[in-house]
């Protein structure tokens, strides 16, 4: 969640007019997959510490769209930047690139033959090169505010599905990213579990994360998002805050979307 307080010296230093530049940026990005034209001149930006969260009907493109950002798809064309740096093609840079954008999935995809910690302290060792204590260090700490700490010499699968869930967070966390991305990260959980991931991510929210969130969990939507875009047919058909958006959507797609999720 954004803070829109600007100090003196801030705006002196020319640090209040960083602060605003985009984290993320999309310029006139389209993706096909064969005949499908998945995404239709897609236009983003979001600024460092807001929490956008993508809407849409099925298969209007919110999982490619936030599956480009960190290359897991590749794009026909148009341009994508990181913090204003154009996305790496292939290499190390690639990596680095995955490590700046953490990524949950709505599979948790936790290595099932290693221990919660393990998975938690792998990519820091490996990628940023992190010692082993102090990754070690790191990870239980993550661990801890993710709620799950008791559960660090287990195995995935003696976990729960929210339990799993909050450690694929804390995992993403440990590269230190500079924005999140969630892909339905409570659509595989009993609902039970959808809550304790969800409090999760507000508090990421509270603590000024830059996230941005593909969900259909519409309470979400409404108490984290700064900004809400809606999708349909591979484009955004409306961006606004989640009251905009909410009680006053513009289109007829965007309203016949919020008539069949409140009649569910
Ligand atoms: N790898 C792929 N190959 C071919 N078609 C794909 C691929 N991935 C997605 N699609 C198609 O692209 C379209 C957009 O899919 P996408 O998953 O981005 O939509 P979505 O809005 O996230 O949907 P949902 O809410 O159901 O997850 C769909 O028609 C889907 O079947």
């Amino acid at each position: 969640m954004t803070n829109h307080t600007t100090t003196p010296d801030a705006s002196a230093s020319g640090q209040a007019q960083d602060d605003n530049r985009p984290l993320v940026e999309l310029r006139h990005v389209e993706k096909h997959f064969g005949d499908l034209h998945v995404l239709k001149d897609i236009n983003l930006s979001v600024r460092k510490g807001e929490v956008l969260v993508v809407l849409g009907p099925s298969g209007s493109g919110k999982s490619t769209m936030c599956r480009t950002i960190n290359r897991l798809e590749t794009i026909d064309s148009g341009s994508i930047l990181i913090d204003g740096t154009p996305l790496p093609q292939e290499g190390r840079d690639l990596t680095r690139l995955r490590a700046e954008v953490g990524m949950v999935f709505q599979q948790f995809n936790l290595f099932a033959n290693k221990t919660i910690i393990d998975n938690v302290m792998l990519a820091p060792i490996k990628v940023r090169k992190v010692p082993r204590q102090q990754a070690h260090d790191e990870a239980m700490e993550l661990l801890a505010r993710v709620g799950v700490d008791s559960q660090a010499s287990k195995y995935p699968a003696q976990l729960s599905g929210g339990q799993q869930q909050r450690v694929a967070i804390a995992r993403a966390l440990a590269m230190h990213p500079k924005v999140m991305l969630f892909d339905e990260p409570t659509s595989a959980l009993d609902p039970e579990m959808v809550n304790e991931v969800l409090d999760v991510m507000l508090e990421l929210a509270s603590e000024g994360m830059t996230m941005i969130c593909v969900t259909h969990e519409m309470g979400f939507a409404r108490k984290a998002a700064d900004r809400i875009v809606f999708m349909a047919d591979g484009q955004i058909l409306e961006t606004g805050t989640p009251d905009e958006f909410f009680d006053h959507p513009r289109t007829d797609r965007a309203k016949d979307f919020l008539s069949k999720i409140i009649e569910h």
